[in-house]
């Protein structure tokens, strides 16, 4: 189990959440450190969102405590340290941008300069002066950036914040993010891409079905889990062929991806010599080095799919 974080910004304590007898969260319990960057990585359904729904308040724990700053999210004194942009940003009609944000900025007790602002979320002068109704999808979530940094909070939390923007518009926020994370703001998002997620975070927290299923740095998950694999066809696919691998000691797991048989090992050579001398009957056999891409497959896979 993780050492406790002295002053933890962020504390959920055995957090489940139900919806009309469906478990959405199943009893998560982590801590995140000031000044770190964390991305709640999972496919879809995963929890995520209402993961950090509860962490800004926005949902009760059906049990369990979410805590920021060792306080409830809802109160004032919480909200005034944190930013949001979630993954649907609804923003008042009949405003011009610099309106929402000079209100938006308002509401805080020291916040960002608005130059510095439009600078650092790639909004334009000209966009300034726009109505809101009438911004592009990506300009509206440029606007939600802005607005999650207006009060130049400590803490920033974002839902898959790179849905919908394209490469420039994409590679600008995750610049933005690197230079936040410099100044030492503590920095948590969610995200499907594994890929964000090893750029960006110092810490992952894997997701999947609701429950925490890795949690570390990008290089400890990867140390840990990544496993060279090999894969086959074979005539007799099925839970005797499996059941018969999963037995073989070189084999860690094994599961069935679009017709082949994948078996991860720590050891290629030893595995297919297990299986040759079970007289298994393999062929079109493929040797593969570990990636995180399969690592996230793996990790993510459902209960049944792993059954072997
Ligand atoms: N308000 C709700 N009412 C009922 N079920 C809900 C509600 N919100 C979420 N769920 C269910 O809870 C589970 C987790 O959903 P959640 O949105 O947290 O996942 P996610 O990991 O954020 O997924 P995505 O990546 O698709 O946004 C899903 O099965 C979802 O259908």
């Amino acid at each position: 189990m993780e050492a406790n974080i002295l002053n933890p910004i962020i504390e959920l304590r055995n957090t489940s959440k139900t919806f009309n007898h469906r478990i959405a969260v199943n009893d998560v319990s982590f801590q995140i450190e000031p000044g770190s960057v964390t991305a709640i990585l999972g496919p879809n359904g995963a929890g995520k969102t209402t993961t950090l729904s509860m962490m800004l308040g926005l949902l009760e724990p059906s049990q369990g405590t979410v805590k920021l700053f060792g306080r409830s999210p809802k109160e004032r004194s919480v909200r005034e340290r944190i930013g949001v942009m979630l993954q649907h940003v609804s923003i008042m009609d009949r405003l011009k941008v610099r309106e929402i944000l000079e209100l938006t900025r308002n509401y805080y007790p020291n916040p960002m300069d608005m130059e510095f602002l439009i600078h650092l979320t790639g909004l334009t002068p000209s966009d300034l002066n726009r109505y809101t109704e009438k911004l592009s999808g990506g300009q509206k979530r440029s606007l939600g950036f802005a607005m999650a940094l207006a009060g130049d909070p400590e803490v920033l939390f974002f839902d898959e914040p790179t849905v919908g923007l394209d490469t420039m518009a994409r590679r600008r926020f995750w610049e933005t993010v690197h230079k936040l994370a410099k100044q030492g703001k503590t920095i948590l998002f969610t995200t499907h891409y594994l890929q964000e997620a090893d750029d960006t975070a110092n810490r992952i927290i894997l997701f999947n079905q609701g429950s925490i299923v890795a949690d570390g740095s990008p290089g400890e998950i990867k140390s840990r889990i990544i496993h060279s694999s090999l894969s086959f066809l074979s005539d007799e696919d099925g839970p005797e062929l499996r059941a018969k691998l999963s037995l073989l000691p070189p084999v860690t797991n094994c599961y069935n991806r679009d017709g082949r048989i994948y078996v991860s090992t720590d050891n290629t050579d030893a595995a297919l010599a297990a299986i040759f001398a079970a007289g298994l009957p393999v062929r079109d056999i493929k040797i593969h080095s570990g990636s995180l891409d399969e690592v996230f497959e793996q990790l993510t896979m459902t209960q049944e799919e792993t059954a072997i």
